[in-house]
C-alpha cells in the first residue's frame, strides 16, 4: 500500500506572510515546504504593479489599495514603501501561528548538505517550551539529544510557553549599514546547531527576515513600527517590534528563542541607501534601549493589548523628547491595536482573551 504522506505540521493553523515589491519566483525553491500552507502576500509600493505568484500556491494578496479599503483611516499605521508593511498580514490572518520571510531568502543547506526546512524547525521551536528564567548551558533542553543539565531546578523544567522563534541567516548576515560598509564582502558561513531561549530581562535585535511567532500569545505586539515613506527612519521596524515584544513576553512569562533555523539570505541591500534609512535610529537607539530596559508594566496588564497600550503611553511620555516622531509612533501603536481588535473581535489575540496560561 502506498505510504501515507504525513500531514504537514500546523497545516491549517499557520499562515506564511511575505512582504514584497517583486515577483515571487523564490517560492519555487520553497515549494516542497511551503505549498501545503496558506500564504498572505503583502504587496508594497505601486498597487497597480502585478505581482506574479507561482502556480499551485494557496494565497491571498493585499496591495495598498486593499489596506486602505480594509482599514480606512487606520491604514495610517501601516508603513508604505518599507517591509514593515508585512504586519498587515499578521492582522488579517485568522490563524494561530505566523511565519514571515523575505523574498530574497532561500532554502539553506545544513552541514550534511541537506536542505533545511526552516518552517518545520520554527514550528518545533514554537511547539516546545522556552527557559527564560534559568539558562540551560546545553542550549534548548527540549530538542532531540539534549536535556536539562545537572543543577537545573526540577521545579523550573516545565518552562514557559514559546511566543517567538527567531531564525538566522547564512550568506548575507543582517548587519547594519556601517558594518556592511566596512565589511562589504563578509559572509556568514558559520552554521551553529543551537536553539537558545533569550533570558528574561534581556533585549535582542529581532530581524523580520526569518521569523515565526504564536499569534494567539503575542500577535498584537508584533507591530512593525512606522517606517518608509514620510518617516525619518527605516530598517528599525522589526527591531521596534522585537523590543516591545520582548518586554511584554517578560511580563507575561512567555519565551523567545533564537538560533536554528537558518535560511540563505541572497541579496545585500545597498549600504548607502540603508545608511540613509538607519542613521537616526543608530543614535536614537542609545536612548531607546535604556527606555525599554526601564519599562515596568503594571500587574493589571494581563493581555497583550493592555500591555501594548501601556507601552504606547510610556513611549509618548518618555521618548517624544528625542524626536516628535515618537509621538507619531505612539499614536500609531494605539491605532494598530484598535485596528487589530476591529479585525479580530473574538479571534486569536482578541483583547478579551488573556494569553493562554504559560505551561
Ligand atoms: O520598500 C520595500 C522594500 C522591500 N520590501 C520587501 O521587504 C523584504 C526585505 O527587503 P530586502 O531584502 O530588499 O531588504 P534587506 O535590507 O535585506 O531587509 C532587511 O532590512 C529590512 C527588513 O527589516 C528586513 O526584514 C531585513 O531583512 C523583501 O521581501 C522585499 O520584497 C518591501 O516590502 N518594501
Ligand atoms: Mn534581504
Amino acid at each position: 500500500m502506498a505510504e501515507q504522506k504525513a500531514t504537514p505540521l500546523l497545516k491549517d493553523e499557520l499562515d506564511i506572510v511575505i512582504p514584497t515589491i517583486r515577483n515571487l519566483d523564490f517560492l519555487e525553491m520553497w515549494r516542497p515546504f511551503f505549498e501545503p500552507y496558506h500564504l498572505i502576500i503583502v504587496q508594497d509600493g505601486d498597487p497597480s504593479k502585478v505581482i506574479k505568484v507561482p502556480e499551485g500556491f494557496d494565497y491571498e494578496l493585499y496591495n495598498r489599495n486593499d489596506i486602505n479599503r480594509i482599514l480606512g483611516p487606520k491604514a495610517s499605521c501601516i508603513s508604505f514603501k518599507d517591509s514593515a508593511c508585512r504586519c498587515f498580514g499578521y492582522m488579517v490572518s485568522k490563524k494561530k501561528y505566523i511565519y514571515t520571510i523575505d523574498d530574497d531568502c532561500f532554502v539553506a543547506k545544513d552541514p550534511t548538505g541537506k536542505d533545511i526546512n526552516a518552517l518545520e524547525q520554527h514550528i518545533k521551536n514554537l511547539l516546545s517550551p522556552s527557559t527564560p528564567h534559568f539558562f540551560n548551558t546545553l542550549y534548548d533542553p527540549y530538542r532531540e539529544g539534549a536535556d536539562f543539565v545537572r543543577g537545573y531546578p526540577f521545579s523550573m523544567r516545565e518552562g514557559s510557553s514559546t511566543a517567538v522563534s527567531h531564525g538566522l541567516w547564512l550568506n548575507i548576515p543582517d548587519y547594519d549599514a556601517p558594518t556592511q560598509l566596512v565589511k562589504p564582502r563578509e559572509r556568514n558561513t558559520r552554521y551553529v546547531d543551537a536553539v537558545l531561549t533569550i533570558p528574561k530581562g534581556t533585549l535582542f535585535p529581532m530581524c523580520g527576515m526569518n521569523l515565526g511567532f504564536n499569534r494567539d500569545l503575542i500577535g498584537p505586539a508584533m507591530y512593525f513600527g512606522l517606517m518608509g515613506d514620510g518617516q525619518p527612519i527605516g530598517r528599525y521596524d522589526d527591531m521596534w517590534a522585537g523590543w516591545c515584544t520582548k518586554v511584554i513576553c517578560d511580563h507575561l512569562n512567555l519565551g523567545i528563542k533564537t538560533g536554528l533555523p537558518y535560511i540563505w539570505h541572497s541579496k545585500a541591500s545597498n549600504p548607502f541607501v540603508n545608511l540613509k534609512k538607519e542613521y537616526k535610529g543608530i543614535y536614537w537607539q542609545e536612548d531607546i534601549i535604556p527606555f525599554f530596559q526601564a519599562v515596568k508594566l503594571p500587574k493589571e496588564c494581563t493581555t497583550v493589548q493592555q500591555c501594548y497600550l501601556e507601552l504606547a503611553k510610556e513611549v509618548k511620555a518618555k521618548l517624544s523628547e528625542i524626536d516628535p516622531y515618537f509621538t507619531k509612533l505612539a499614536d500609531a501603536m494605539v491605532t494598530w491595536i484598535e485596528a487589530w481588535d476591529e479585525l479580530n473581535p473574538t479571534g486569536p489575540g482578541a483583547s478579551s482573551a488573556a494569553p493562554a496560561a504559560a505551561k
